[in-house]
């Protein structure tokens, strides 16, 4: 069995596909039913990108369901949205896949310390009573799994609802928009929450996604150079589910969310 020397940092990336600290920073992902919520969440990738921030197209949590441990492990960060249905039940609110996953899939998920941002969709207008509270509920679910919240915004004079489970400590606890009745509000108001996430340090590493897992190997000393040639590569399955690909000169780790570790090794 090979020796764990040291890691290679992100010195030794053009070896492998992709390492630890290659990890992809943000996603946003929405539940919608009539596609507010999505026009929301393209709205704040194309402010990601605009501001340098690479971020993929939005992704529709009915399309992974059953899989979100894997594509949450993607990110450093997720942004998460959701509409409000079906006024005054306190669960469930949402009347889009994020209802099936909250208390199961969901549930089950390490998200400790991962920096999360929500935004919701609702009529203010109609609805004034619960204006998107279905984003409270999503806030509460993603705090109790242990993720560093961000982006809570003031509720400032544009806004005309009565009341609303997003309030939380006398702020909305993300951004909250109204493509119903103020859908030409909605652009300033995502740029001025992506500025404020920006400015609070929600794209900068160290959420959950990055750090360490407790089985893979302690790292002890960093190397300089690259190996000169790529021996042929053995893979070892070992070390709690994690399986090494072992070039003669380096390991790198990959578990089973896809997590990557990369170390020089010696025989
Ligand atoms: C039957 C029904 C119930 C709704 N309930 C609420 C509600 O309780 N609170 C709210 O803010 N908006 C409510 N809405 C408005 C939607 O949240 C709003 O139209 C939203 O933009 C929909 O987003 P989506 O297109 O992404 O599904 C309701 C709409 C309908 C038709």
């Amino acid at each position: 069995f090979t020796t764990i020397l040291a890691p290679f940092g992100t010195r030794h990336r053009s070896a492998f596909a992709r390492s630890s600290t290659a990890i992809d920073a943000t996603a946003v992902f929405f539940g919608t039913s009539t596609g507010n919520t999505e026009e929301v969440a393209d709205l704040i990738v194309a402010k990601l990108n605009e501001l340098g921030h690479e971020a993929p197209e939005p992704i529709c949590v009915d399309g992974v369901v059953g899989d979100l441990k894997t594509e949450f492990s993607k990110y450093e960060a997720l942004i998460v949205g959701t509409p409000t249905w079906n006024t005054g039940a306190d669960t469930e609110r949402s009347g889009t896949a994020w209802d099936e996953v909250y208390y199961g899939e969901l549930d089950d998920l390490d998200l400790s310390g991962k920096n999360v941002a929500v935004f919701g969709l609702g009529d203010q207008i109609s609805y004034g009573e619960n204006y998107a509270d279905a984003t409270g509920e999503l806030h509460e679910v993603f705090s109790k799994l242990g993720c560093k919240i961000f982006g809570a915004t003031e509720i400032d004079d544009s806004y005309e609802h009565e009341a609303s489970k997003a309030i939380k400590d006398g702020k909305f606890c993300g951004l909250l928009c109204d493509q119903v009745n103020q859908d030409d509000l909605s652009e300033d108001r995502v740029d001025k929450w992506v500025k404020q996430l920006v400015s609070e340090g929600f794209m900068s590493s160290g959420g959950a996604a990055a750090a360490p897992a407790a089985s893979a190997p302690e790292p002890v000393e960093a190397i300089e150079a690259p190996p000169a040639s790529k021996p042929a590569v053995e893979v070892i399955h070992s070390r709690d589910g994690w399986v090494g690909h072992d070039n003669g000169e380096s390991t790198l780790w990959v578990n089973s969310e896809n997590r990557r570790e990369s170390y020089l090794t010696k025989n």
